[in-house]
């Protein structure tokens, strides 16, 4: 049957041909009578139609997602028949796929009905002198079906091919992890960081909200284009050291399938090349701007300008003189970032902040809209504790447990401190004794904290001169709270777990 229709549709061709050389010849009123009029008689004799996918569209500069997506199809479903196959390798350097060469032709098939792909490529004519833009190398897919499916492939059959080329794309997507470079451009490697929701410890309520929230947002696009707003979300990542902001990021990014930009915002210039590089940005990606309060000075500078014509001068002056410099972003410049003109060139991204001191930042930063969710990580508590362990130890109770929670109500530990004693050094140490070594840990930095907090009490009421009975007092009271001494974890023991 392939070679009947193949050998049919050459005759047509030919006869194509040698009409088109004719046309040349005969006047253009007339020529086009003839083709017309040797069409209509083609299509009696002739009872298949074609499309062309073309690589590139006209006046495109990307190839063409269709043409793409079909690649990926036939190469995953009918490349088989194909006698000659090009070896595709991806940006990656290390994943191979295959498709078919040029001119080669392979069928599928699709609810009973049989069709033909073939690949091909217009070749430049040779014997022009001056080659135009238009003057190269074109390929395209060209598929054939009988007439009487018409329907079927063109409604059905063509979107099938490019759904599923593009969920096989997908698939096979490397994703990257970006930074940006001193040439201002951004410099990838391949993201492959292990962390997900599943390994990631924290209260499961907490988490839960986070996730609703993602889904949500990665579903809403019509919500978006309807509400008019562009199609991102800010996330500010706030808590102690080690409590898993970056961790978060990693799982954010793993379960939306996205690309990182982590932006050094010290490394960037000034307000243009922020915009620059946010143009440079993909769709599907997060812009993380991690340890923000230490990134710049955006503490302030806008209240400050509101108060009286003298502080803003001088503000205005450091700007101008900054602008000198050449080296500095300014808060302005940052929020236009986040949500001015220029941000809306994209879609579907994630801006994510992380912090150690969210009391430090300017509220015009992380105000809802620009920051749309504030999460905060702290320390670990039973329930963070849990996750841990089933992770680290593939345990879901141990009669420990008990004692380990009471601790951890007592003692401030970070996550990544937890999780660092639960890992053993000598692989044939047991649960147990994993556990135990946490439960030293905890003891330990209880008793440090309260010496801490004794030895602080005792430095105030010398300083102050205040009585022995009164520091007594102090300490008693000190002890009873026990835990969050210090003055970094005093300041997250008591805030709220999830304002977003
Ligand atoms: N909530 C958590 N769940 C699981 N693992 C965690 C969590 N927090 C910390 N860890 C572990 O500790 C390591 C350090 O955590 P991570 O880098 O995410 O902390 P961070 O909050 O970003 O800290 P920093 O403020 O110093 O940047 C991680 O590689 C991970 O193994
Ligand atoms: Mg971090």
């Amino acid at each position: 049957m392939m070679a009947d229709f193949t050998q049919l549709g050459s005759i047509m061709a030919g006869v194509m041909f040698v009409l088109a050389i004719f046309q040349q010849w005969l006047p253009a009123e007339l020529g086009h009578h003839i083709e017309r009029y040797f069409q209509r008689l083609a299509s009696y004799v002739y009872p298949y139609i074609t499309i062309i996918f073309n690589e590139y569209q006209v006046d495109d500069f990307e190839r063409s997602v269709a043409y793409t997506a079909i690649e990926r199809y036939l190469s995953a479903h009918s490349s088989g028949g194909a006698k000659r196959l090009k070896a595709n390798v991806l940006r990656d350097g290390k994943t191979v796929f295959l498709s078919m060469d040029d001119y080669e032709e392979v069928t599928d098939e699709f609810k009973g009905i049989k069709i033909w792909w073939s690949s091909n490529k217009s070749v430049p004519k040779q014997n022009v002198l001056i080659a135009s833009e238009d003057d190269h190398e074109k390929r395209y897919f060209k598929l054939t079906c009988h007439r009487k499916d018409r329907d079927v492939i063109t409604k059905l059959y063509v979107h099938h091919v490019i759904d599923e080329g593009k969920a096989i794309a997908a698939k096979t997507r490397q994703r990257w992890l970006f930074t940006n470079n001193k040439r201002n451009s951004w410099s990838g490697i391949i993201f492959e960081h292990p962390s997900t929701f599943d390994t990631l410890a924290m209260d499961p309520q907490k988490k839960k909200d986070i996730l609703e929230d993602i889904m949500t947002f990665r579903n809403s696009k019509d919500y978006y284009t309807k509400v008019g707003k562009s199609w991102k979300r800010g996330y500010l990542l706030y808590g102690p050291p080690g409590t898993g902001k970056s961790s978060m990021i990693a799982a954010m990014a793993n379960l939306l399938e996205y690309d990182i930009y982590d932006l050094e915002l010290t490394s960037v210039q000034d307000n243009t090349d922020l915009r620059k590089l946010l143009i440079r940005t993909s769709n599907k990606s997060i812009i993380v701007i991690e340890d923000i309060d230490c990134s710049l000075d955006l503490t302030g500078q806008r209240k400050q300008k509101k108060e009286g014509d003298k502080k803003q001068d001088l503000i205005l002056k450091k700007e101008k003189d900054n602008k000198k410099k050449g080296s500095e972003v300014t808060l302005s410049g940052l929020l236009n970032f986040i949500d001015g003109l220029w941000s809306a060139c994209g879609s579907e991204r994630l801006i994510v902040f992380t912090t150690n001191h969210i009391e430090k930042l300017d509220p015009a930063l992380i105000r809802r809209g620009r920051m749309d969710m504030h999460i905060e990580l702290s320390y670990c508590r039973f329930e963070t504790f849990k996750v841990l362990a089933k992770n680290y130890l593939d345990l879901e109770s141990h009669e420990l447990f008990a004692t380990i929670g009471r601790l951890l109500e007592e003692t401030n530990m970070s996550p990544a401190d937890v999780a660092e004693n639960l890992m053993s050094k000598s692989a044939t140490r047991n649960a147990e004794s994993r556990l135990n070594n946490l439960i030293t840990a905890l003891e330990n930095r209880k008793k440090e904290v309260r010496l801490k907090v004794e030895e602080d009490t005792r430095n105030i009421s010398e300083q102050s001169g205040e009585s022995v009975q009164e520091s007594d007092h102090d300490t008693s009271d000190a002890e009873s709270s026990d835990a969050g001494t210090s003055d970094e974890e005093s300041s997250y023991a008591e805030s709220s777990d999830l304002d977003g």
